[in-house]
């Protein structure tokens, strides 16, 4: 389950510049608008704590992350849905991503180019928003027809929600809304999802701030922060440039004390990575033993098998039961053993809902 996660944003506002600090590939980045043409592709880890606690307390061969696929996106212009810039190839590397990171530039800085001459994250904003939007109207304008005509020729119950579902969708994107904000029904939700649109991917913005505001934030993250309020949304804040130097630093020690210097307990990476998390609807469980300690990712609300799958089709199968160990619990008793013994290890059947933080053990038969 490879998560993707697009970077998306005008040309020259940092896209490229958080993607180094996220990743450990470099990108090329530079103060000139189009830097970027293809996409570039890095895989992250997502940081957490318990992994680290748990390898203390098992002293594991190897300890194994779950991972977020990053991908820096060109930069979008006005007109992009008319394929203006390098525009329909960009929109359609958007397309294959799960969520989008909309980086806004949130800095002053007269050495750096803006392409509209002034920074205006609230009006950036509005200008990817409406190129996302016209594609989205051209996709839905182009299945209308056909699925109007089978929704009311053979009266099939799915081609006639999905046309309701389209229509809600244009009312919405003719009102200059995107499309995560018409409210389905779980049933239409299922056959949006069908329609890739753009609009309805999950979002968060990030403001990319110069280094003296990491604190405090400014007048344009405050803007910017007003103008989304009502989209429930996530607004990150990360000096980008900054940050793009602590990663550039050999220890962890280093980066550390950077951070310190700053006033920063955490990176805004790290940070970042949690929200992306969060916005996909992703947990974690764990399978901790003596070869490796893994933390693997699976959708919120995942029963148990569907949670083994994640490991192998084949755990998902043949699955048996699960042996679940609570986090806290592993903490507190030290060992699997310990917990067994403390009786604080459960069996559980098909229809156990996974939670955040479980250790696994998964029995199955092939
Ligand atoms: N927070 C910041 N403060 C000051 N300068 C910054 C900041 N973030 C990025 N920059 C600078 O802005 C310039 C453009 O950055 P970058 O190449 O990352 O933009 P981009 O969005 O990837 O552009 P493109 O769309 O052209 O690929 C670079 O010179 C970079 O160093
Ligand atoms: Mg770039």
């Amino acid at each position: 389950m490879a998560l993707k996660c697009g970077i998306v944003g005008l040309p020259n506002v940092g896209k490229s510049t958080l993607f180094n600090c996220l990743s450990n590939a470099k990108a090329q980045s530079a103060n000139f608008p189009f830097c970027t043409i293809e996409p570039n592709i890095g895989v992250i880890t997502v940081p957490d704590d318990r992994l680290t606690e748990l390898e203390r307390l098992v002293k594991p061969q190897r300890v194994v992350p779950t991972t977020v696929e990053i991908v820096d996106i060109a930069g979008l212009v006005k007109g992009a849905s008319k394929g203006e810039g390098l525009g329909n190839k960009f929109l359609a590397n958007i397309r294959e991503t799960d969520a989008i990171i909309h980086v806004l530039r949130c800095f002053e800085d007269d050495n750096i180019t803006h392409v509209d001459g002034s920074v205006d994250p609230v009006r950036d904003k509005e200008v990817i928003d409406i190129e996302l939007q016209l594609k989205d109207l051209e996709t839905v304008e182009a299945r209308l027809p056909k699925v109007e005509k089978t929704a009311v020729a053979s009266k099939d119950p799915d081609s006639k929600k999905l046309y309701e579902v389209l229509l809600k969708f244009k009312e919405a994107l003719l009102a200059g809304k995107s499309a995560r904000t018409v409210e389905l029904t779980d049933a239409e939700e299922k056959v949006a999802r069908g329609l890739f649109l753009l609009t309805s991917k999950p979002v968060m913005y990030v403001c990319n701030v110069d280094e003296a505001s990491i604190l405090t934030g400014n007048k344009h993250v405050e803007a910017l922060r007003k103008a989304v309020a009502d989209e429930n949304a996530e607004v990150l804040m990360i000096a980008a440039r900054t940050e793009a130097e602590i990663a550039e630093l050999e220890s962890y020690e280093e980066r550390q004390m950077f951070l310190e210097d700053l006033g920063l307990k955490e990176s805004g990476v790290a940070k970042l990575i949690k929200s992306a998390y969060r916005l996909l609807d992703l947990q974690t469980y764990f399978t901790a033993g003596e070869k490796e300690v893994r933390a693997w990712t699976f959708p919120k609300g995942a029963l148990a098998p569907q949670a083994a799958g994640v490991i192998h089709t084949d755990f998902e199968k043949g699955f048996i039961r699960a042996e679940v160990i609570k986090y806290d619990d592993f903490l507190k008793y030290g060992s699997e053993q310990a917990c067994k013994e403390a009786g604080k290890m459960s069996v559980e059947g098909k229809e156990y809902v996974v939670c955040d933080g479980d250790i696994m053990h998964f029995r199955f038969n092939v």
